[in-house]
């Protein structure tokens, strides 16, 4: 596999992402199999609703609080890996709370992060700053950024097809 010559140049590999609607799964899948890298999903130990706009809600009150939703699973043996992709959705112009459960529960000292965001088209807001605090001694590099299909979107087309006004 081509895959593996270059993840053992570059150390042992990580990729973390938390995904709700898939899109950042899809570039996990692809840097883990171009790499030959771990691939592991972050969950929260309580899943966030289905409901999108229940969802947003909770997201918003978590972010304005701080809080730190308890992991589902952590990763074994995380000090073997030299360096951790990261990718996450943006959710309320920053990293989704339960980023910043997986940086608080996991020791990145010393290793290269290397993050990979999505959002719907309203950039990365503050998850820079997030990365930085909530990382100390990680090398941060600069992320991958792309945007992506917002539920959102989705949505509205089908409630206007329904004949339905947006809440
Ligand atoms: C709770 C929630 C909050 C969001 N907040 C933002 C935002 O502030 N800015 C933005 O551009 N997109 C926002 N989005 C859209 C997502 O960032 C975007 O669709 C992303 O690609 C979803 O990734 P996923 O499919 O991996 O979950 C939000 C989505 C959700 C579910």
């Amino acid at each position: 596999q081509p895959g593996n010559s270059r993840s053992l140049a570059n150390g042992k590999v990580l990729v973390a992402y938390f995904t709700r609607s898939g899109n950042t799964r899809v570039i996990a899948g692809t840097i883990a199999r171009t790499l030959g890298a771990t691939l592991f999903e972050i969950r929260p130990a309580r899943a966030y609703p289905d409901d999108y706009e229940e969802t947003v809600a909770q997201a918003r009150q978590e972010r304005d609080s701080g809080f730190e939703p308890a992991l589902a699973e952590t990763v074994t043996n995380v000090a073997t890996y030299d360096t951790v992709f990261l990718g996450f959705p943006i959710w309320g112009e920053t990293a989704p709370p339960v980023i910043r459960s997986f940086l608080r529960a996991h020791d990145l000292q010393g290793k290269t992060l290397r993050p990979f965001i999505t959002h719907g088209g309203y950039g990365t807001g503050n998850s820079s700053a997030v990365l930085a605090s909530h990382a100390p001694g990680a090398r941060v590099e600069d992320p991958f950024v792309m945007e992506a299909d917002q539920e959102r979107r989705t949505l509205t087309q089908v409630n206007s097809w329904l004949g339905v006004k947006p809440s």
